[in-house]
Parts: C-alpha cells; sequence; structure tokens
C-alpha cells in the first residue's frame, strides 16, 4: 500500500471512531495535527497524528474510584479507545528504559501520556537512591494523574567487560598496535591496557585465539599469554567503548566459557531485595544460563511474599539459546536482549534468532519483548533511519509482545519523539496485519495437563475465532492471575482485550501482553451481575453504544458452583 494512502487511512479512520462514538475531536480534547510520515526517497509526507490531551485529575484518582467501587481505567487506554475507537487501539506494548535525559516527572509524565507502558531501570547505572526516586515519581503519577505504568528493573548480571582501558571515554584501536589485557587494578593512565571486570577472564584462553570487542568493534589476535594476562595485537580496527563487553573465538566458533559466573551476583541480590522492596512489577534477569537461576528468583519472591512479581529472562548469551524452552517454561516472559547476543553470536544470526524466541514465547504463552537498537539512530538525531523503522515493524509484524527503547530514551535528547515513532510505526503495521489478513496462524501447540487447563485453553483458541469472524467491538475478560487474558492474547485477535481483574499485581503484569488493555474493578461471585455491571460502566463512560458487540469469557471460580473452574463465553449486544 502507497504511503500516500496512509493519512487518508488515519483520517477517515479517526473520523469514522469519532462519528461511532458521537464525539468531535474538540469535545474530548484531542487535536488532529499534521505530523511526518516517511515517504519515498527520503521526504516526509502528510500524515495525520492524534495528540490526545488526557484530561488529567489529581490528588488520589484511584483511591476515590475504589472507595466507590468504580472502574479504574487508565487515562492514556481511555482517551485512545475514545479517539480510535476499540479497533483502533494500539496493541504492541512500549518499554522505555529511564535514565538521566527523562528522569524527572514532567519527563516520565511525557512518556506516560506518549504510550509507555513499562519504565525500565537498567540496576548497571546509577545508585539505589536514584532508582528509587524514578520508581516513585511513577507511582506517583500513577496514583494521582490515572496512568497505568508498570516498573521493571533490570538487573546487572554476570559478564566479562571493560572495567578500565584508560581513558575515561571511547579510545581508538589501530591494528598491528599490541595491548595487554589484565585482571589487575593500574593507577592512572596507561596507554595500550585493558583492566577486565572478572578475575577468570582469560581461564581456558589459547594463543591464537581471537578476542572480539562489543561483538565486532574491533578484534585481537592472543600472541602471549603470562599467567592470566593476554598480550593482544589489533587485526581489525575500531573502538573500545566504556564498559565494552568481550568474547572469545577459536576456528570461527564462540568460546563458550563464562558460565561459571554465576547468573545472580552479591549485588543483583541486593537489588532485587531493593526491588522487592519499592514493589516492582517486573524483575528482568541478565544472563540467563538455564532454568535453575529462574527458579531460585522464582522460589525467592514466593518465599519473601512477593508473588505479584513477574519475572523476565533475558535471552542474550549462546548457553540461553541452547536451553531455551525449559527458560521459556520457567520465566514469566522473555527479553530478547539483542545486543548482548550480538556480542555472543554472530549478528547475522539475530534475525533469525530473534523470530525463533518471538515464536516459542508464543507457543508457550510467555510475553516477549524484542529490546537493543530499535532506533539507535535516535539517540544523536532527532529522526529514525528507513532500516529502523523497517526493524520495528518486522518485530511487530512477528507478533512480539513488546518493544523496548534503550539508550534512545535514556541519554538521547529524542526519547518522546522516538517513543511516538514506536508508536507510529506499530499502530500501523497492526492496521496493515489486519487489514491483509495476514495473521501468522499459530501452531495450536495444546499447552494445559489438567482439564480445567485445557478446557480453559480451548475456549480462549475458539472464542478468538469467534471474536474475529462476528467482528465483535471488544473481547472483555473477567480473570484474577491472568490467564484467560493471556491464552486470549496469545491468539492475537483483531479486537482489544479489555481483562477486568480485582488483583492490582495481575492488573500491572498484563500490562506487557499484546492486545489487553488491564482494568481494575470490583467483582462479586455473580458472574452475570459483574457482566452487566462492566458494561454498564463502560457505557456510562460514553464508549459503549447500542448496536455494539462484545464477546465476554469469564473464569472466576464462583463459590456456589461446586467445580474447580467455571468458564463460558457469551456474546453480548449492547442494548
Ligand atoms: N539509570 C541510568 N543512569 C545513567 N545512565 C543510564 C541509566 N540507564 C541507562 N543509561 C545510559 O543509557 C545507555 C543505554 O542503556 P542500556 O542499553 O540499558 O545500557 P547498556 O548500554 O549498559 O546495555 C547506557 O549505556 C547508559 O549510558
Ligand atoms: C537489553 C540488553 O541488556 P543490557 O542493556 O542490560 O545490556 C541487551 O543486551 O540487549
Ligand atoms: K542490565
Ligand atoms: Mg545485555
Amino acid at each position: 500500500m502507497a504511503v500516500a494512502s496512509d493519512s487518508i487511512l488515519a483520517r477517515s479512520l479517526i473520523t469514522e471512531r469519532a462519528t461511532k462514538f458521537g464525539y468531535k475531536n474538540e469535545a474530548f480534547g484531542a487535536k488532529v495535527v499534521p505530523c511526518g510520515a516517511i515517504g519515498n526517497g527520503g521526504k516526509v509526507k502528510g500524515m495525520v497524528r492524534v495528540e490526545v490531551k488526557a484530561s488529567v485529575q489529581i490528588g488520589g484518582l484511584e483511591e476515590v474510584k475504589k472507595a466507590k467501587g468504580e472502574l479504574i481505567f487508565d487515562v492514556v487506554s481511555e482517551g485512545e479507545l475514545r479517539e480510535k475507537g476499540f479497533l483502533g487501539m494500539r496493541k504492541t506494548k512500549l518499554v522505555c528504559t529511564i535514565g538521566p535525559a527523562c528522569c524527572s516527572l514532567e519527563d516520565l509524565e511525557k512518556l506516560a501520556l506518549g504510550g509507555m507502558n513499562v519504565a525500565r531501570l537498567n540496576m548497571c547505572h546509577n545508585t539505589r537512591d536514584w532508582h528509587r526516586d524514578v520508581i516513585k515519581k511513577i507511582k506517583r503519577l500513577n496514583e494521582e494523574k490515572g496512568f497505568c505504568v508498570s516498573v521493571m528493573i533490570d538487573t546487572e548480571g554476570s559478564q566479562i567487560h571493560v572495567l578500565d582501558h584508560g581513558a575515561p571515554s571511547t579510545v581508538k584501536v589501530e591494528e598491528g598496535s599490541i595491548w595487554l589485557f589484565t585482571a589487575q587494578k593500574f593507577e592512572g593512565s596507561r596507554p595500550f591496557t585493558v583492566q577486565a571486570s572478572y578475575e577468570g577472564f582469560s581461564e581456558g584462553i589459547e594463543v591464537g585465539d581471537v578476542l572480539v570487542i562489543d561483538g565486532g568493534m574491533a578484534s585481537f589476535e592472543v600472541i602471549e599469554k603470562v599467567g592470566n594476562d593476554l598480550h593482544c595485537q589489533c587485526i581489525d580496527s575500531g573502538l573500545f567503548l566504556p564498559r565494552a563487553k568481550f568474547s572469545f573465538w577459536r576456528d570461527g566458533k564462540l568460546v563458550a566459557r563464562n558460565s561459571e559466573l554465576p547468573t545472580l551476583s552479591k549485588k543483583d541480590w541486593a537489588d532485587i531485595e531493593f526491588g522487592v522492596t519499592e514493589g516492582v512489577d517486573f524483575i528482568a534477569l541478565s544472563f540467563v544460563n538455564d532454568a535453575d537461576s529462574v527458579g531460585q528468583l522464582k522460589n525467592y519472591l514466593y518465599m519473601r511474599s512477593s508473588r505479584s512479581t513477574r519475572v523476565l529472562a533475558k535471552v542474550e548469551s549462546l548457553e540461553s539459546l541452547q536451553k531455551l524452552e525449559e527458560i521459556v517454561k520457567a520465566s514469566d516472559g522473555i527479553m530478547v536482549a539483542r545486543g548482548d547476543l550480538g556480542v555472543e553470536i554472530p549478528y547475522e544470526q539475530i534475525p533469525t534468532v530473534q523470530e525463533e524466541i518471538t515464536h516459542i514465547c508464543r507457543e508457550l504463552n510467555k510475553p516477549v519483548i524484542v529490546a537493543s537498537q530499535l532506533l539507535e539512530s535516535m539517540v544523536e538525531y532527532p529522526t529514525p533511519t528507513r532500516a529502523e523503522v523497517a526493524d520495528v515493524s518486522e518485530v511487530v509484524r512477528q507478533y512480539a509482545d513488546a518493544l523496548m527503547l534503550s539508550g534512545e530514551s535514556a541519554i538521547g535528547p529524542y526519547g518522546q519523539k522516538a517513543l511516538s515513532v514506536l508508536q507510529m510505526a506499530s499502530s500501523r503495521m497492526e492496521l496493515w496485519s489486519q487489514e491483509e489478513n495476514r495473521r501468522s496462524i499459530l501452531h495450536q501447540r495444546q499447552l494445559g495437563v489438567s482439564l480445567p487447563d485445557r478446557i480453559a485453553e480451548q475456549i480462549c483458541n475458539c472464542a478468538v475465532e469467534i471474536a474475529n469472524n462476528l467482528g465483535v467491538d471488544a473481547i472483555f475478560v473477567y480473570t484474577k492471575h491472568g490467564q484467560m487474558a493471556s491464552l486470549l492474547s496469545r491468539n492475537r485477535p483483531y479486537p482489544p482485550i479489555f481483562a477486568f481483574t480485582t488483583d492490582n499485581g495481575t492488573r500491572m503484569a498484563l500490562n506487557l501482553q499484546w492486545g489487553v488493555i488491564p482494568l481494575l474493578v470490583d467483582l462479586s461471585d455473580d458472574m452475570e451481575a459483574n457482566i452487566s455491571r462492566t458494561i454498564d460502566l463502560i457505557r456510562t463512560k460514553g464508549m459503549l453504544k447500542t448496536g455494539d458487540t462484545v464477546l465476554v469469557v469469564s473464569d472466576l471460580a464462583p463459590t456456589h458452583i461446586n467445580s474447580t473452574a467455571y468458564q463460558s463465553v457469551q456474546v453480548k449486544t449492547v442494548v
């Protein structure tokens, strides 16, 4: 489809939706504004973007609503629904790394308004006090201004990297130059000397092996080994960045050796304890090599009565690829951490590995985030490269649950713009996939073992088929732990999934799942009453009108029914 027709498409979609809900744009504080879209030959063509000025209320909004037994619907999704209608709502979730460039309350609010679903804090950088302050600000925005932004901490993990290369910033490495790699600390500046972060960094390394920096920034040949020290000659010139990572290659293959490093270091456990105390929603574990470390952390969270904290495993090592399925099964979700993965495997393998991981996660019903370098050039420049937009779109086409910004938001001056690029590119690709009916057919691997689990799974598979075939406006699901909502999401339906839950932990975890809009509400044992009440609540807000259809799925276990669970699918037409 030609780019020029995008504006017409977007405009007509907005007008249609606005008319459908009987709104004029101005009536709910929205503006249709022209903005850039990438056109042929790099020219910027006209396209419209909808700017929502969410009506923001100050002062314990959630508390007030809870007291009244009302529905807690975040301001951003609500604005988006009013703007674009049910079918126009974005399905792909957005994660932003918070750093010095975006840590003020004002900047965090702008990111929240721009569609940030999850804020990521990378514990490699900055102090715990700094991270605590950011978490408090996000919780304050949620509480006082009606946002729903989940918080993720990302552990440092154990990996061999450069501690000191004799300069505060980047150093150029010339071909033929000879360098000493050592674990010994040295004072002051010592040219051509690099200190590694780990004593045993050279264990098992032989003369003739190739030392690669940051997956190809520069390469060296080991020419002499004295004790643990390596004397190396540069064979491929390049750059040494601060905290650059090492990998060793022999006969064209990675020398796998850092598994003796624990996945969870002492510092990581302290950071995890910090995260639990601060009530974070996700812990992303760096350099997971097998399911054990994930299990260890999950046990710890269980003992700490912190079961609502979800554990995400970062796939970024060669070992993790070899044990992918057991890691996915043990975790609550996965991050494809392409930055370090591209150091551990040849980077030309990243695209296929990414697609495989994304596919396995969907099969096993675990959310997956694709991370790193999505819009890398925007760390410096205000527009992305066309190749970056194509990469983002490909992730969306692969139906990953979420996209992540790293340096683009943490240190770049164009973080909000980068977020809007993700937002526009994902909405565009989702629409295209729907129009072209290019939903990739999910190989229906059965997950459930027990009968109730198998029933739930089958109900969700069929419910999505019904929803798509009937063209319903939305799917409503009532869920305690989020299982039914995620089984519906796994089928990547056309309409959005409104997941009503009484559990705030479930709500914050569902924030990462494709196409799910989590809402907090009081539910009773009477399912029929819950259904009519929630439909009424949404209708009262003016977002459902006569003739709209909703497919309703429930998995609550009412006490008056003598069974383990009670599941149903109904199609309701609003009268
Ligand atoms: N909390 C923070 N404080 C300061 N700088 C940060 C923070 N988080 C991220 N950064 C900066 O943003 C860059 C990109 O973030 P990220 O990709 O998460 O880290 P890394 O480059 O270490 O993998 C980092 O290299 C670092 O310079
Ligand atoms: C997301 C990643 O991890 P980190 O930024 O913590 O290195 C990555 O390696 O791609
Ligand atoms: K990290
Ligand atoms: Mg990494």
